[in-house]
């Protein structure tokens, strides 16, 4: 199933909560949601599943191309899964999942003998089997999220919606969880979207990340995208890590960290990430000085933590081999430079690709 978000505004009382939304989400795609608390991930996310309209004429939301923007949620075809599993206490597992099926409209209600089958179906899909019988509060967090799952799946709906699926787990339980989901959404080839505010779980499960920001789309990429070509601040600074530094670009030059008075020119925000940084223990024309601060060695990388004469504390990732060859120690000076580099305007919009940067940096 293919979903169309077209111009979809949603406001409560003042408040914008969705602004301008237009979103395609291709019929098979894993699509993911992300984005700081309170961006509009759930508003949106519910207004896909019909439990909220959009403000009166803002948009449309097309299934398939048809308009389905003020059908009812019940007929949309659509299976939800929330954080909080709200399985029903007093049901075992298989009622739970057969649940959905028992209350359909007669017309398209199956046969005693079609649901058990479609039930058992189901535990074998999510792995219950053996559990059946049991009752929610006789199953762990991660088997109740997919007894869930399975209730969901029962009315063999196109598209899955989840909002923030694996919240209240551990993150062990989480991580399994995810890889599982991937597997499921593959072998029944649904149209899935799933809102989390986890970066991480957004990059190793989903198709194309959405990244909202206040109400509206920053950016809409693969994981690789979003990452590697951040189009605005707000993605640089949300997706992964990322050390901020004042500077000021001439034409294609930027000068940062550096304490001399900066040199005329326009005022921008460089963003680099932590492994994006060259460390040498020898003065050159590229590079500024830092003063090692910290160093933090446990893990495959190796921290440092380093302080630019402007007075910036930033973070360097090296591997632990280049560590001992530069022998640095807390309090040394190193020469920094970049070998790659984000600059934006101090407004948040990136330099057109058709002016690269060269990734000058220092005095
Ligand atoms: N029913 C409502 N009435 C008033 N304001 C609402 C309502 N639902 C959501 N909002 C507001 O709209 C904004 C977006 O909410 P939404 O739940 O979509 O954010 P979110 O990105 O999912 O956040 P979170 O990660 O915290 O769940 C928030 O500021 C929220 O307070």
């Amino acid at each position: 199933m293919r979903i169309e978000v077209i111009e979809i505004s949603k406001t409560f009382g003042k408040f914008r909560a969705l602004d301008r939304v237009n979103l395609t989400i291709h019929a098979g795609e894993l699509v993911a949601l992300l984005g700081p608390s309170g961006s509009g991930k759930t508003t949106l996310l519910r207004i896909i599943a019909g439990l909220e309209a959009p403000d009166p004429g803002s948009g449309r939301l097309l299934f398939d191309g048809k308009d389905v923007t003020y059908r009812p949620a019940s007929q949309r075809g659509v299976g939800f899964v929330f954080q909080h599993y709200a399985l029903f206490r007093h049901m075992t597992v298989y009622e739970n999942i057969a649940f959905g099926l028992r209350v359909q409209r007669r017309r398209l209600r199956l046969s005693p003998g079609d649901i058990d089958a479609r039930v058992r179906e189901l535990l074998r899909l999510v792995q219950l089997e053996p559990f059946a019988e049991r009752y929610p509060h006789q199953l762990s967090g991660g088997q109740r999220q997919r007894v869930a799952l399975a209730r969901a799946l029962a009315i063999r709906p196109q598209v899955l919606l989840l909002d923030e699926p694996f919240g209240a787990l551990d993150a062990k339980v989480r991580r399994q969880l995810r890889t599982w989901l991937r597997g499921l959404h593959d072998e029944i080839g649904l149209t899935s979207v799933f809102v989390t505010h986890d970066q991480d779980e957004a990059l190793e499960l989903a198709d194309r990340v959405v990244v909202l920001n206040a109400g509206r789309i920053e950016q809409v990429g693969t994981p690789e995208e979003v990452y590697h070509q951040p189009q605005s601040a707000f993605v640089t600074e949300f997706i992964g890590t990322v050390n901020r530094f004042r500077g000021i670009r001439r034409g294609s030059r930027v000068e940062f960290g550096t304490s001399e008075a900066l040199s005329a020119g326009e005022e921008v925000v460089v963003f680099v990430r932590p492994h994006e940084f060259a460390l040498s223990t020898i003065p050159h024309k590229h590079a500024f000085p830092a003063v090692v601060q910290r160093i933090h060695t446990a893990g495959g990388l190796v921290k440092l933590w380093l302080m630019a004469q402007s007075g910036e504390l930033f973070l360097a990732e090296i591997d632990p081999h280049h560590l001992s060859q530069l022998a640095l120690a807390e309090g040394d000076t190193v020469y920094v430079s970049a070998r790659q580099l984000r600059c934006f305007t101090e407004d948040g919009h990136q330099y057109p690709p058709a002016e690269p940067l060269r990734a000058a940096v220092g005095q």
